[in-house]
C-alpha cells in the first residue's frame, strides 16, 4: 500500500498550471463511445480514474491512444465486443456513466453497479428512472444493471427529484441519440455538465440549456467525431491548492483556471481573510493577514462544492474561533474529522454538522485517507503540521490529483512516496 509523506511547516509558493477536470474528463470519455468518428481529447488529467476508464472503453472495443501526456485519440467501437469488466467498473464511480451511452448507441448494456469512494449510499435510482422514461428496459441481476431498448430510445420529459450530476449526465447523453425531443428538468448545473454538453454538441448533438435548470435535447440519428476538444480545468484541484496556499500562508499563482467555476471557494476564502484576486488570466492567492472562522454549507453548484469540504475542514482547524460545516450532499463525508483529530484538530461531528474549534497548529503523524478528498485534506493538514505526516491509502489521492508530488515539489514542499 503506497504512502505519501509530507514534510510540513513551509508555505506553498509559486506558479502552477491546473490540469483538466477529473469529473468532466470521465464523463466525456464515456460520451466518446457514442461518437461515429475519431475524437481527439485534450487537457485530460493523468490520474488513476482516467486510466481505469480508458481501460474500460478499450475493453468494450474502443481504440484509445495517448498522443501526448494529456491528449487522447479515441475511435469508438462499431459494436460492443465485451461488457465493461466488473473489476474495473467497481474501481470508480464515473463508470455509472457508461449505461446511457451504451444503451443509446448499441441498445444494450450490462454494467456492474459502480464503486468509488465510500462517502455515502449513492443510489442510482434517478439514472434508472430517467433512462426508463426514455424507453429503456432496466433490470437488475446479481449486482449488475441490465438495460435494453426496443429500437431507438424515445425523447421524453424527465424531472429529477434532486439535481444529481451523474443522472443529469447519463440521461443527457442517452437523449442525444433518442428519437424526438427530451426535456430534463431540475438538472445539475455543474461546469462539468456544461463541458459534457459542449463536447456532445461538438459531435453533432443538439443540447441546449446546460448550466441552467432545464436542458432540452433534440435527438439525432448518429453522432460524428471531433477534431479536438479540450476539457475544462479542474476546479477542485484548483480549490485544493488555493486552500493549501491559504492554510500555509503561502503565495500561489494559478494558471489555466476559469474563475467563475471557483467563485464559491474564493468567496469562502475571502471571508476567512485570504487575499484572492484575478490577475490577467491567472488567479492569485495570498495567505497573509488575520484569519476568521467561517461557516460552510455544501450544496449543488453554484453552492459550495462537497468535493472541497474536507480540504476546508483541514484549513479551518487552525483558524482561531469556531467554524461550522454542514454537509448536505454525502452523509459519510466527515470520516476525515477523526484523522484530523489525530493531528491535533478539535472537531465535533453530529450528524451532518461539524463544529471546528481552531487550534494554534497541527502535528505530523501517521494518518489514513478514507477517500479521495479526505486524502487531499490530509495533504493540507500535513503541509500545515510541524514534522512529518505519513498518509496511507495514497491510492485514493491518485484517483483525482494529476502529478501532485511534482506540483507540490515545484511549490517548495518536500514530499515523498513510501
Ligand atoms: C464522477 C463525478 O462526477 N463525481 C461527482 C458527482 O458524483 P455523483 O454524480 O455520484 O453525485 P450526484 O450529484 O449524483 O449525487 C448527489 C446526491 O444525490 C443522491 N442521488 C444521486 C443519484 C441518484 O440516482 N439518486 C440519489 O439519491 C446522492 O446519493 C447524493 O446524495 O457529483 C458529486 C456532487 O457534486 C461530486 O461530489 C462527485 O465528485
Ligand atoms: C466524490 C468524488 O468522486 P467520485 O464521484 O468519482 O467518487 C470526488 O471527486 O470527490
Amino acid at each position: 500500500m503506497e504512502k505519501l509523506v509530507i514534510y510540513g511547516g513551509k508555505p506553498l509558493n509559486g506558479r502552477i498550471r491546473i490540469s483538466g477536470a477529473k469529473n468532466a474528463a470521465l464523463a466525456i470519455l464515456c460520451a466518446s463511445i457514442m461518437a461515429g468518428e475519431e475524437v481527439l481529447l485534450e487537457n485530460i488529467p493523468d490520474i488513476s480514474d482516467v486510466r481505469v476508464m480508458v481501460d474500460i472503453i478499450r475493453f468494450i472495443g474502443a481504440e484509445a491512444a495517448w498522443v501526448d501526456d494529456s491528449s487522447l485519440r479515441i475511435i469508438s467501437p462499431v459494436k460492443i465486443v465485451a461488457d465493461p469488466p466488473c473489476e474495473l467498473v467497481k474501481k470508480l464511480r464515473a463508470s455509472n456513466l457508461l449505461l446511457g451511452p451504451l444503451l443509446a448507441r448499441f441498445g444494450y448494456a450490462r454494467v456492474s453497479l459502480p464503486g468509488g469512494c465510500n462517502i455515502g449510499v449513492r443510489p442510482m435510482d434517478l439514472h434508472f428512472k430517467g433512462l426508463s422514461f426514455l424507453g429503456a428496459d432496466i433490470s437488475f441481476d446479481g449486482g449488475f444493471a441490465l438495460g435494453k431498448t426496443n429500437g431507438r430510445l424515445k425523447g421524453a420529459r424527465v424531472y429529477l427529484d434532486f439535481p444529481s450530476v451523474g443522472a443529469t449526465e447519463n440521461i443527457m447523453m442517452a437523449a442525444c441519440l433518442a428519437e424526438g425531443q427530451t426535456v430534463l428538468e431540475n438538472v445539475a448545473k455543474e461546469p462539468e455538465i456544461v463541458d459534457l454538453a459542449n463536447f456532445l454538441n461538438c459531435l453533432g448533438a443538439k443540447v441546449r440549456g446546460a448550466g441552467t435548470d432545464i436542458i432540452k435535447i433534440e435527438g439525432v440519428k448518429e453522432l460524428g467525431g471531433c477534431v479536438r476538444y479540450a476539457v475544462i480545468p479542474d476546479r477542485i484541484e484548483a480549490g485544493t491548492l488555493m486552500v493549501a496556499a491559504a492554510a500555509t500562508r503561502g503565495h500561489l499563482v494559478l494558471e489555466n483556471i476559469i474563475p467563475p467555476h471557483v467563485e464559491p471557494i474564493c468567496a469562502k476564502l475571502r471571508e476567512a481573510g485570504i487575499y484572492v484576486a484575478e490577475e490577467g488570466d491567472n488567479l492569485v492567492v495570498k495567505g497573509n493577514g488575520q484569519l476568521h472562522p467561517v461557516d460552510i454549507k455544501t450544496l449543488p453548484y453554484p453552492g459550495f462544492p462537497t468535493d472541497m469540504q474536507s480540504q476546508m475542514m483541514a484549513f479551518l482547524s487552525i483558524v482561531g474561533g469556531t467554524s461550522v460545516i454542514i454537509e448536505n450532499i454525502f452523509e459519510n463525508r466527515f470520516q476525515i474529522a477523526d484523522e484530523l483529530k489525530r493531528m491535533g484538530a478539535r472537531i465535533k461531528v453530529e450528524g451532518r454538522m461539524a463544529v471546528i474549534e481552531g487550534v494554534k497548529g497541527l502535528q505530523g503523524t501517521n494518518v489514513r485517507a478514507t477517500d479521495l478528498r479526505a486524502g487531499a485534506s490530509l495533504v493540507i493538514a500535513g503541509l500545515i503540521a510541524q514534522g512529518k505526516t505519513v498518509i496511507s491509502n495514497a491510492c485514493f489521492i491518485d484517483r483525482g490529483y494529476d502529478r501532485l508530488e511534482e506540483k507540490l515539489t515545484r511549490l517548495g514542499i518536500r514530499v515523498e512516496r513510501a
